[in-house]
């Protein structure tokens, strides 16, 4: 072997290995939460009433598991891209960008409310769609091509956000006055003419029949080509069926904690060598709580920034569990612009490594990664 060939078969050998690991983390953390959705989703469409202090509770749980901290180690991304150890110089950047985004949002939402509003729904679609369409391509280790590298987030991201406003136009409509209230905005009517929701609805489907169209062709003929285009169908149908049936604030609460969050965090791990055995070993309790663990000081600094919101407006909210879900929203809604932009860095990075290297059938993480 040549000195030339080397690195790269190292750097195949530990994709290799990285995808075993979201293969396990598909069948040991995913599928348990996909369960959970789909028996929600069935009970709610057999009528079960769930009370309405209940369905905040994701988003409460979220200001400390998951939700929130799965951008708290957005600062050391860039050293962990590089494989450094994290220096002022890889870090100041990060909280440059979370200081002028963070704060262009603020300004946007004292400046036009309902602007700041659409534009958070906006961005929301684009990052959880982006947040999918990387774990998707961690199926095979394919790269997504064009035009699918548009039409699977765009998808993805949709269902999330298009559907509760198809499902639940009422909702949706309380959950922009609860935001942009605090700034002055109007609260608008809770209601969605027949045909909108009928446009929606029929625009939804088509760009889920054409990505699933899209999808089998490029994965034809690839190993695990057609498992992973199954998954994907299955996990759209999952999350159309969930966010049409379940009250919207419970299903986002759970969508951002446990499916979009989780795999943020798979993702993260991935990037941390300490935890290079128990992750190629499943042990995910001390994935999860070393992520933890390193996350919460940056957490409890967004907690008090969080808090400092709640002083300066509760006064002007209408108060009550929404009222604070709407001043948490906004305070997510500065976070997102620059994680976003974090996550894109993360997924040109990957993007450029990944791509070469099928999954092994036959080998253990620890294996590919030691080989
Ligand atoms: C690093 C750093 C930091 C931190 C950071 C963090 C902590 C981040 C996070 C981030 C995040 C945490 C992100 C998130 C995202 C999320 C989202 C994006 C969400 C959204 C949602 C929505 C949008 C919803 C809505 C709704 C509802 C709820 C119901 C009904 C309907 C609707 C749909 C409307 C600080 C600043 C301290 C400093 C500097 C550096
Ligand atoms: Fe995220």
């Amino acid at each position: 072997m040549t000195d030339t060939t080397e690195p790269a078969d190292a750097a195949d050998l530990a994709e290799a290995a990285d995808l075993l690991v979201w293969r396990r983390a598909r069948r040991q953390l995913f599928v348990p939460v996909d369960i959970l959705v789909l028996a929600l989703s069935v009970a709610c469409a057999a009528g079960l009433p769930i009370p309405e202090a209940l369905q905040y509770v994701p988003f409460a749980l979220g200001l400390v598991v998951f939700g929130l901290p799965h951008g708290a180690l957005d600062h050391l991304v860039p050293a962990r891209l590089a494989g450094r150890r994290p220096t002022v110089a890889t870090v100041a950047p990060v909280v440059g960008l979370y200081l002028v985004l963070g704060v262009a949002v603020a300004a946007l939402w004292v400046v036009s409310p309902t602007v700041a509003f659409v534009f958070f729904i906006a961005l929301t679609w684009f990052h959880w769609g982006q947040g999918d369409a990387f774990a998707s391509a961690r199926r095979t280790g394919e790269r997504l091509g064009w035009p699918r590298a548009i039409g699977f987030p765009l998808l993805r991201g949709a269902l999330p956000m298009v559907v509760p406003l198809i499902a639940f136009p009422a909702t949706y409509a309380v959950v922009l006055g609860a935001t942009t209230r605090a700034f002055g905005g109007d609260s608008p009517s809770g209601t969605l003419a027949p045909g909108i929701r009928l446009a929606l609805g029929v625009g939804m489907l088509v760009l889920a029949i054409t990505v699933a169209l899209l999808d089998a062709w490029e994965r034809r003929g690839t190993a695990g080509g057609r498992r992973a285009w199954l998954g994907d169908v299955a996990e759209v149908a999952l999350l159309a069926y969930f966010f049409s049936t379940v009250p919207p604030v419970l299903a986002v609460g759970l969508y951002f904690a446990l499916w979009h969050s989780l795999r943020h965090i798979v993702r993260l791990s991935l990037l941390d060598p300490a935890l290079s055995r128990p992750l190629d070993e499943g042990r995910w309790g001390i994935v999860l709580l070393r992520f933890s663990g390193q996350a919460a000081p940056v957490t409890g600094i967004a907690l008090l920034i969080l808090a400092g919101l709640f002083f300066a407006l509760t006064a002007r909210t209408s108060g009550g569990p929404m009222g604070l879900l709407g001043i948490y929203l906004v305070l997510i809604s500065a976070l997102t612009v620059p994680h976003t932009v974090i996550v894109a860095m993360m997924d040109h990075a990957q993007g450029r490594r990944s791509g070469r290297t099928p999954a092994p059938e036959h080998l253990d993480a620890s294996t590919a990664r030691d080989a």
